[in-house]
Order: structure tokens, then C-alpha cells, then sequence
């Protein structure tokens, strides 16, 4: 494998409660999404927010109605499994233009919710029969009836499309917050609907029968505007206050932390809340995979005191939510889940370890990068020749192997991956069952042997019910775990024999205490290793001098930039945690930088690269390097060959005297022991009746809906898909390679066809060989004086 990565870069590019006296009001819309039906469905969700912040609450304004009360439904955000939307609703004139709004506004990258949406008000419209419910729209009258009954709903996404279950058992509630998400709040859609809860809410507080709430409120937690985040607090402490001025016994938390949460902000969120936890029990805390893995392992311990608080005072629901959520908090399940130790005996569990795979010999190179370059998600034509795909995958692959395989034969003639990921998979199996956890562990690798439809062969044979999906990739990029899931989302799709097992993913888990711990721990060795190494002392080099270089695999620019692709992000946070984990070892070192390395192809990949990054600190002065490969946690050709054989090379050619690889982190204790709290945190959104015992009284129940009872299960099965609608964003496919140079020089159409096909063929040919070679620079320099 020749030096891959910095070669120059040439002219292609990508482009690519309302407690009413609390005066509560959501914020007024900045933006109003839902406008195609003229003012009336954005206004009057305004309005009604607007109502009620005037002399007349909205309580005031629904009294004395003699109208049933419509559903409350609590969505289930597709990416995050976590109750996250209340929605009160109505019927009326407006109900058809609304929905025909939210529909045609409904949009994947900030709406996910739309289509549960849709599903709950369908739902309610059913529930109430031809009647208006809760009028929030329509006249002034209207909005004075008062609700007669409160269904609540959880709206549940499956594979086969959205259903809803009929949530049971709030009975000793008093105050229900919801922790709404920040892309709901973002667009209007958040304050309409928070307008109607606010409405629903304040009416129900003059109400006997559903008296058990009695605030309602939405808040954010941990998400990323800070203002937001204390304005909430503020909101929280005032209802807890009421709550225990009034000496009412109960208060539901259900906190759905966003995706988009940051560690520090979910910690002091979670501080906040331990402080008060006093005031009041919890019903049920559902962090999302993804905020639990924002968690530090101390804010567990709280979260902890949470769930045992809520097992001590709350109702049966409480204790069986805190029970799935901590599976070792000990709280007992509730009376009415009686069934579920028969159903936990039926379950089989299985943890899906993505990875990309790598030849295993010599001969195996070829075909692997055949693999690897037919991936569209690795390397993508432009639609008009994206039938050449296959055709380009075989050119290159054999252009590169003689390049690649000098690499593997440089490391003993293959990929170490598979065996590393095989033993990462036992290791894991046994953590998993060290936490009490009985788990089969299956390897699926992208590109080579297990492929991922093996894997999942294995997966059926053995009968396994509840899938985590679990990427060896700490972080989350479109070209590893977006690929991989891409593939399942195909398998899931075509497989009917798979329409049963449920399944969740954990996207990236960097953020975790005990992979950042894992780290620092291997960082801190080889720094103070300078210290210890007698030839370091006679070079005059100590743990002082030592300068921490992360080298990250690159992507290209577009990826992050055009796509939507966090991985940069999530590298930089990557390296700001670890850092800050050494700093508060004491450790004393020589800085840090970030530098991306293994670049391929004729198009800018993040940057700075490594090599570049490198001469430019020998430049500075830096006379010792640790280097840490910081997106692999298992050695391979990037580690072996290109860290440790390349870019030692350039250091040395450079004059950097200290030289120190930190190992990948392979089975490390500290590292599997926490991947297995992941899965077996993840594993509630993977199961049945997790903070719903509700779905299980509902089946026995002949009132049940058939809607209801056709749903196989309570964890979104969309969850793959869902994480790919995420990062596609609006865009479904990666950008395309574009060409810079100005080929429009034809007269004619035939010329402009003739000279569009010489475009294409010139282009192909450049990213072959510079894909192969790392050399095209000059073709393109002779390209470009032809033109
Ligand atoms: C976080 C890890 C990785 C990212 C991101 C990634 C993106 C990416 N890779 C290529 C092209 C190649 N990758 C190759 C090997 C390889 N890549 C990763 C990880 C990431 N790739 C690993 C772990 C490995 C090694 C597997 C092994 O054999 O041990 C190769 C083959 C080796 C070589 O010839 O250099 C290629 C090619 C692209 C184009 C890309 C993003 C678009
Ligand atoms: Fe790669």
C-alpha cells in the first residue's frame, strides 16, 4: 500500500401541566411551518397558545362545555424510542386542512414525528366518533366545552407503519412533564402542539375526572440552546414547588433527552434534577440509547436513586419502567405485569457487532475492495453513469490491489479484523452475561467474511427475538455504521422471516465514561512510558515533551459538509472528552492535535491530514509523538502498516526523535465491560412493555382496538431506517463527484453529448487512478492545458 492520503488534492470536488397560576406559556412560534392552508392552521394553534396566555386561562375558556375530552397521545420519536410529544386533539372544521398541512410539511429531518402525528389524530377522531373533542380551533363556543374523559395514547412506530396503545395505570399522577424534543420545538409544530397541551391541560384542571394531571408542561432537557435548557429548569422547579406546597404526592418525569443532547449540558441537567428529586417521585425516566450514553457513570449512580425512588413511591408503572431501565436496581415489577417473566423466558436477546471486514490473504484483496468500492456509500457515481458502478468497483479494485496488497503482506499477509472482532464479540457476550445478561454476540462485517447477511442468517436460526445493533465504529459516519445500516434496512425490508424481531441501534457511543476512561488510560501509559525508557532520557525526551496526535480514518469534506455526516463532529468531542479525562488526571504533556489520515481518491477529505500535520509539528519543535488511532478499537492495516510504518517513517525523515503508538483498544476490560452497560441499557427499546404495561393489559382487553392488537411490537422497528432518515436529511443520496474543470466546449448538441461523454469517461479515468495510485494530479494539470 503506497502512502495513501496526501497526495495533492486535484480540481474534483463533491458537491455536493400547566399548573394554570404557573402563567406558562410556550413560546410564540418564530416560524411558521404549517402555512399552506392559509393563516388558519398555523394562526390558530397561535392563538390558542395566545388564548391562554391571557386574563382568560384556557381552563377558564373550556369550562362549562358538556363535549368529550379527545386523546392525549404521547409520540414515540422514531430515532430515539422515548415518549416525547403530547398532542391533545380535535376534530372540527379545521382537522382535514390540518392534516393535509402537517402531511405535506412533514418533513424527515425535523419532523420525525409526523406520521405518528397523523396516526394520534386519525385516533382521536376515532375515539370521539363524528364529535369535535377539545376545540381549540374553530369558534369561541367550541372551545368552551369541557373534556368528559382523557385517553392517553403512545403512538409506537413500527416496521409495518405507525400504531397506537392505549397507556394505563397514571393514576396517582399529579403532574405530568414532557420533555418534548428539540426538533418538534425548533419548527412551529413544537409550539402549536405545545399550545394545544397547554389548552388540554388547563382544561383539564377544572375538571374532576382527570384531575391527575395536573401540570402539564413541555420542557427540554439537555439539549443544545442553554437559554432554553434554564428557562425549562425554571419551569420544572416552579411545578415541583406547587407540587409539594400542596403536599400532592406524585409527579411523572418522563424524559426523553435528545439526540442532540450534549454530555455536559444532559450532566448538569441531570445535577439539577438530583436536587430536587426529593420533590418529587418519578414515573418513568426513559433517556434515549442515545442520551444514556451521554451519561457519566457517577449521574447513573442518580439516575439510580431516581428509579429507586420512583419503585418506593410511585405506582406499579413506575416500578416496572425503573425495573427495565436499571436492570439491577431491584425494584420489582408491577402486580399487572404478572405475564412478563413468561414473556422475558420467550425472549432471546442478541447484540449485532457491525463492522467493515478485511481480507483475510492476498488473494482475498481484489475482491474485497471490489466490495468496498461497489458501495455507493463508499464511493458514488453520478445517477447518469451510476449503472457503471459495478463496472468502476472492478477497475479499481484491481488498479489498487497490487498497492493494497503490499500493505496486508507488510502485516503478515492479511486483516487481523475478523479475529479481533470475533474475540471483542466473546468478550462482550461474557461481560454481558457478567451484568446478568444472557446475550448472543454475532459479528457482521460490511465488506468481507462474516458478511452481515450470514450474521443475520445466524441471528434467525437462532431465534432471536431482540436485536441490538451495535457498530464497532465509536463514532458515527455514513460511510461505516450509515452503510451498514443501510444494508440492514434492505435486509430487514426483504426478509419477511425477520418482521418479528425487534430491534434497536446505538448509533455511536465515544461519549461513554468507559471508552473515554479506556483511552485515557492507554494514552497515559504511553506518555509516561517516555518517562520510563532510558533511551528516551539519553534523547533528552520525557512524558513533558510528549505531544498527543489523534490520527482519525478521514472522509471526504462533502460527507460532513453536504451530507449531513456528524462524524467530524463527533471526533472532535471525541478527542475534547479524552483530553479533558487526562487533564483531570494531571497528567502534564505537550498539547494535543486531531489530524485525519488514509485518504483516498481525487477529492479534499477532512483535514488536516496526518502527514501534513506531522511535518508541520516537527516544524514546531515537537520532538515526541503518542499517537493514537482514535475511530478503530482493533489493530488492522490503518494501524499496522499506514500509522505504524508510514507516518513513523515521516515523523523520523522529519526528525522527530520519540515515537509511541497507543494500541487499539481490542478487548480491554474497561472498554467491553462498558459496551455491554450500552447493550444492555440499549435493550429496553428492544423489548416488549418497556414503561408500558399498558400494551399487555390492552391485548387482554376485548375494547382493544384491532388496530391495536395487529401490532407486533412496542419498539420502533423503524429504528434503522429512522437513523438513516436522520442523516440523509432531505438529501436521499451522497453528493456527486463534480467536475471543476470547464468542459462545456462543444457547438453543438452532438458536440456537447460527445464532449459530456468524454467529460464523464476523463473523470472516471482520473478517479481510477487516482484511487489506485494517489498520482492523477498530472493528468488532471494535462487536462486542464487541453482545455
Ligand atoms: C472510522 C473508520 C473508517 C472510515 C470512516 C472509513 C471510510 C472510508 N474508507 C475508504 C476506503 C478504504 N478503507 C479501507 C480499509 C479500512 N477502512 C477502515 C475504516 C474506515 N473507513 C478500516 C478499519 C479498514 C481496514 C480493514 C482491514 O483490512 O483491516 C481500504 C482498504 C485498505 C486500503 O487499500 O487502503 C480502503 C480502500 C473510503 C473510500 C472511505 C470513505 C468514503
Ligand atoms: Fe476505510
Amino acid at each position: 500500500m503506497g502512502r495513501r492520503g496526501e497526495a495533492n488534492h486535484t480540481d474534483l470536488c463533491y458537491p455536493t401541566g400547566e399548573v394554570a397560576t404557573l402563567n406558562w406559556l410556550p413560546p410564540r412560534p418564530k416560524k411558521r411551518r404549517l402555512t399552506n392552508t392559509g393563516s388558519s392552521t398555523s394562526d390558530v394553534a397561535t392563538s390558542s397558545c395566545e388564548e391562554g396566555a391571557g386574563d382568560a386561562t384556557p381552563a377558564a375558556v373550556l369550562q362549562g362545555s358538556g363535549q368529550p375530552c379527545g386523546a392525549v397521545a404521547l409520540g414515540t420519536s422514531l430515532d430515539t424510542n422515548a415518549c416525547t410529544v403530547a398532542l391533545a386533539t380535535s376534530a372540527g372544521p379545521h382537522r382535514q386542512r390540518e392534516m393535509a398541512a402537517i402531511e405535506e410539511n412533514a418533513d424527515p429531518t425535523t419532523l420525525l414525528n409526523a406520521d405518528g402525528l397523523l396516526a394520534s389524530l386519525r385516533f382521536a377522531d376515532e375515539l370521539a366518533g363524528a364529535q369535535p373533542t377539545l376545540a381549540r380551533e374553530g369558534t369561541r363556543a367550541e372551545r368552551t366545552r369541557e373534556p368528559e374523559e382523557l385517553t392517553l395514547v403512545r403512538v409506537v412506530r413500527g416496521r409495518g407503519g405507525v400504531h397506537l396503545e392505549r397507556v394505563e395505570g397514571l393514576k396517582g399522577l399529579t403532574h405530568f412533564i414532557v420533555f418534548l424534543r428539540e426538533s418538534i420545538v425548533q419548527e412551529g409544530l413544537g409550539n402549536k402542539l405545545a399550545g394545544q397541551a397547554a389548552t388540554i391541560s388547563s382544561a383539564l384542571l377544572g375538571k374532576d375526572l382527570p384531575k391527575q394531571v395536573k401540570a402539564f408542561r413541555f420542557v427540554e432537557l439537555g439539549t443544545a440552546s442553554r437559554s432554553r435548557c434554564l428557562k425549562d429548569r425554571k419551569v420544572l422547579t416552579e411545578a415541583l414547588g406547587l407540587a409539594k406546597e400542596k403536599g400532592e404526592p406524585c409527579a411523572l418525569l418522563v424524559a426523553a433527552l435528545s439526540r442532540l443532547s450534549r454530555r455536559s449540558q444532559a450532566d448538569e441537567d441531570l445535577d439539577y434534577l438530583a436536587e430536587r428529586a426529593g420533590q418529587a417521585s418519578i414515573l418513568a425516566c426513559i433517556p434515549t440509547p442515545h442520551a444514556a450514553t451521554l451519561i457519566g457513570e457517577e449521574k447513573k449512580e442518580e439516575l439510580k436513586k431516581y428509579m429507586s425512588k420512583a419503585a418506593s413511591t410511585s405506582d406499579g408503572q413506575a416500578v416496572y419502567a425503573a425495573s427495565h431501565y436499571m436492570p439491577k436496581s431491584g425494584a420489582t415489577p408491577p402486580d399487572n405485569a404478572t405475564d412478563d417473566a413468561e414473556t422475558s423466558s420467550s425472549r432471546r436477546v442478541g447484540v449485532l457487532l457491525l463492522n467493515l471486514g478485511g481480507p483475510e490473504t492476498l488473494d482475498d484483496v481484489q475482491e474485497f475492495l471490489y466490495n468496498l468500492f461497489a458501495d455507493p456509500d463508499i464511493l458514488r457515481l453520478p445517477d447518469a453513469v451510476g449503472w457503471a458502478q459495478p463496472l468502476l468497483a472492478s477497475v479499481v479494485s484491481y488498479a489498487r490491489a497490487p498497492t493494497s496488497q503490499e500493505g496486508y503482506k507488510a502485516i503478515g499477509g492479511g486483516s487481523p479484523i475478523r479475529r479481533t472482532t470475533e474475540e471483542q464479540a466473546r468478550a462482550l457476550q461474557g461481560a454481558m452475561r457478567a451484568q446478568d445478561v444472557d446475550a448472543k454476540c454475532y459479528v457482521a462485517m460490511r465488506y468481507w467474511n462474516p458478511f452481515t447477511e450470514e450474521a443475520i442468517e445466524r441471528v434467525k436460526r437462532d431465534r432471536i427475538t431482540d436485536l441490538v445493533i451495535l457498530p464497532l465504529y465509536p463514532q458515527f459516519s455514513v460511510s461505516t455504521s450509515g452503510s451498514s445500516l443501510r444494508l440492514l434496512e434492505k435486509i430487514f425490508k426483504e426478509d419477511p422471516a425477520l418482521k418479528d424481531l425487534r430491534h434497536t441501534v446505538i448509533p455511536s457511543w465515544y461519549q461513554r465514561r468507559g471508552y473515554v476512561c479506556a483511552m485515557a488510560n492507554l494514552i497515559e501509559r504511553e506518555i509516561l512510558a517516555f518517562d520510563a525508557c532510558k533511551q528516551s532520557a539519553k534523547k533528552g525526551l520525557s512524558s513533558r515533551k510528549a505531544h498527543v496526535f489523534f490520527s482519525a480514518h478521514g472522509v471526504p469534506k462533502s460527507y460532513v459538509t453536504e451530507a449531513g455526516d456528524p462524524y467530524k463532529e463527533e471526533m472532535e468531542e471525541t478527542v475534547d472528552l479524552i483530553v479533558e479525562e487526562l487533564r483531570g488526571r494531571g497528567i502534564e504533556y505537550n498539547g494535543h492535535t486531531l489530524a485525519y489520515q488514509s485518504r483516498v481518491g481525487p477529492v479534499e477529505w477532512l483535514e488536516p491530514y496526518t502527514g501534513d500535520s506531522i511535518r508541520y509539528l516537527a516544524n514546531q519543535g515537537v520532538e515526541a509523538l503518542v499517537v493514537v488511532p482514535i475511530s478503530f478499537v482493533s489493530e488492522h492495516i490503518e494501524t499496522l502498516e499506514e500509522i505504524d510504518m508510514e507516518y513513523r517513517e515521516v515523523a523520523e525523515d522529519c526528525g522527530i526523535q520519540g515515537w509511541r503508538r497507543v494500541p487499539a483498544l481490542g478487548c480491554d476490560e474497561v472498554f467491553i465491560s462498558d459496551l455491554a452497560s450500552a447493550a444492555i441499557e440499549a435493550l429496553p427499546y428492544a423489548l416488549p412493555n418497556m414503561g408500558n404495561v399498558a400494551y399487555e393489559a390492552d391485548l387482554r382487553d376485548p375494547q382493544t382496538p384491532a388496530l391495536l392488537k395487529q401490532s407486533g411490537s412496542l419498539v420502533p422497528m423503524g429504528s434503522v431506517d429512522a437513523l438513516l432518515e436522520t442523516y440523509d436529511g432531505d438529501r436521499k443520496v451522497l453528493p456527486l463527484p463534480e467536475v471543476s474543470l470547464e468542459w462545456e466546449w462543444g457547438w453543438t448538441r452532438s458536440a456537447e453529448l460527445v464532449n459530456g461523454r468524454l467529460a464523464m469517461m476523463a473523470l472516471l479515468t482520473i478517479i481510477i487512478f487516482e484511487i489506485a495510485t494517489g498520482k492523477a494530479a498530472f493528468l488532471l494539470e494535462a487536462v486542464e492545458d487541453a482545455v
